[in-house]
């Protein structure tokens, strides 16, 4: 094992080796969540023609002047103008008007449009409701209560976006209203980096699928499945492995086979120092796969013993491989600390990290934490200040911004921001890295610097939110 090397040390050499995914033309339908990879501009005008914002009459304005609801004006219904009709609607002469729904075509002559409320709706009696059904004799009258101003209730052409102006540029992360925008001007497939295929695979004799029963000794596979929710949580696609054997042989023919089709590789246990720790064993010596992973020991806790490397596939392909420690809540911190990092990356996100924030601990006791080692312990958020996050950075690290960009996003820089009103943090559990249940119960990790050893209650901490993805 090489010397101890320091979380951001870790995390600085996994993200200047992992290199953003070549970009595929996607189908709109699965492009959410990816990062555009050129500037979409807009070929027609938002709306693309003056239309309708209400159910109710198009009308000239000169027409309604003084109109109240003793004195109504009184216009001739000329026609109907349904969206999406197949026929156009007449023009609006003087002291006429057309039935218009929302989001059909002005007609030509009509400069505004009066709501169905502010009218008897043709019924000769007081205030409609709403619109009576279309029916095959259009016509009659319609009786309007109020005056209406130029253009009120049309939407313009081009009042929400400009032919030729852009709509999204290069390195916009996709998210539902971005792709309604892409949808709405046309688009029905855009270049994007793909999402990250991840191979999850657990290590252990003792692993045994949920669903199983066990025998003496046995434990179920938590990490596999974990992991994979981690992966998809986080924008990648898992593929997950069912549990290899402490076997260097096995795993090695197991990462084989992932590295054709794996864009990044993870594996759980069999890192550590003891007769059976299959990843390095299977990563070490003249049969290992082509390539390097190196193990090191990081100053955290949990998560201490960590791999990290670069496996090259029969073509050529270049994999990166994390490899985390076993112990259930080790692994979890440790996908968030490096895989999520590594495969926004791969994806060409800039928001590579969880949001921070500040809290103030509610705990019984002072905590206590090893002297430099930095501490991810798990805790529980309450407060009026829920989730008002700080800049994103790296957990633990000085941290500044990364959303900008730039080449060094994971660096340390600026402080993160002060306590929000009202938030405070209770430990969940211990420090133990086996206590799956207390992990369940978090909603963030609580961070404690390396050089602090005891947090009293009531000072404020530093805390990941993790039910936040950016
Ligand atoms: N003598 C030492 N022993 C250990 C040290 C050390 O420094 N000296 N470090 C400890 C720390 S810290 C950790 S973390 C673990 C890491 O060990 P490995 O990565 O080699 O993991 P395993 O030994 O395979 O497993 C550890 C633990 O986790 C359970 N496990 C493993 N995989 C799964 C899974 N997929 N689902 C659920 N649980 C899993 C496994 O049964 C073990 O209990 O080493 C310490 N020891
Ligand atoms: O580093 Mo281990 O991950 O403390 O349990």
């Amino acid at each position: 094992m090489a010397d101890i090397r320091s979380v951001d040390e870790h995390l600085a050499e996994i993200v200047a080796t992992v290199r953003p995914l070549d970009p595929i033309e996607l189908p709109l339908s699965d492009a959410y969540g990816c990062v555009l990879t050129e500037d979409v501009t807009v070929p027609v005008a938002l709306p693309s023609f003056d239309n309708s914002s209400m159910d109710g009459y198009a009308v000239r304005v000169a027409d309604l002047e003084g109109a109240d609801e003793r004195y109504p004006a009184v216009l001739e219904v000329i026609g109907d103008a349904p969206a999406g009709g197949d026929t156009p609607a007449p023009t609006v002469g003087p002291g006429r008007a057309v039935r218009i729904m929302t989001g059909a075509p002005l007609p030509p002559g009509a400069e505004a449009v009066v709501p169905v409320e502010w009218t008897d709706g043709g019924t000769g009696g007081g205030p409609a409701e709403s619109m009576a059904g279309h029916g095959p004799v259009i016509g009659g009258e319609v009786r309007v209560h109020r005056p209406v101003s130029p253009g009120q209730h049309v939407r313009r052409r081009g009042g929400d976006v400009a032919a030729g102006a852009l709509a999204l540029a290069a390195g916009t992360l996709l998210t539902p209203p971005r792709i309604g925008l892409l949808a709405a001007v046309g688009r029905a497939s855009v270049p994007v980096r793909p999402r990250p295929r991840v191979a999850v695979i657990s290590t252990g004799s003792e692993l045994v699928p949920p669903g199983r029963p066990l025998a003496p000794g046995r434990i179920h596979d938590s990490n596999g499945f974990a992991l994979a929710a981690a992966v998809r949580e986080a924008g990648g696609e898992p593929y997950r492995v069912a549990a290899v054997v402490d076997d260097p042989v096995e795993l090695r023919a197991v990462l084989t086979d992932q590295m054709g089709r794996a864009d990044l590789i993870i594996t759980t246990g069999g890192v550590s120092v003891g007769a059976y720790d299959v990843v390095k064993a299977a990563l070490s010596g003249p049969e290992a796969p082509p390539g390097s992973v190196e193990f090191h020991r990081l100053a955290m806790q949990p998560g201490k013993p960590q791999g990290f490397g670069v496996l090259v596939g029969a073509a050529g392909e270049r994999v990166p491989l994390l490899a985390l420690p076993g112990n259930p809540v080790s692994a979890y911190v440790s996908f968030e600390l490096f895989v999520r990092p590594a495969m926004r990356v791969l994806a060409g996100r800039l928001d590579r990290h969880r949001p921070r924030a500040r809290a103030v601990l509610a705990a019984e006791a002072p905590l206590t934490s090893p002297k430099g080692k930095r501490q991810f312990l798990r805790g529980a958020l309450a407060g009026t200040g829920r989730g008002a996050p700080v800049p994103d950075g790296p957990a633990g690290g000085s941290g500044r911004a990364d959303g900008s960009g730039g080449a060094t996003g994971d660096l340390p820089g600026g402080p993160v921001s002060a306590a929000r009103d009202g938030l405070t943090v209770s430990p969940v559990g211990g420090a133990g890295s086996h206590l799956v249940a207390a992990l369940a119960r978090a909603d963030c990790l609580i961070v404690v610097p390396e050089e602090v050893t005891e947090v009293a209650p009531g000072t404020g901490v530093e805390v990941v939110l993790l039910d936040r993805d950016h």
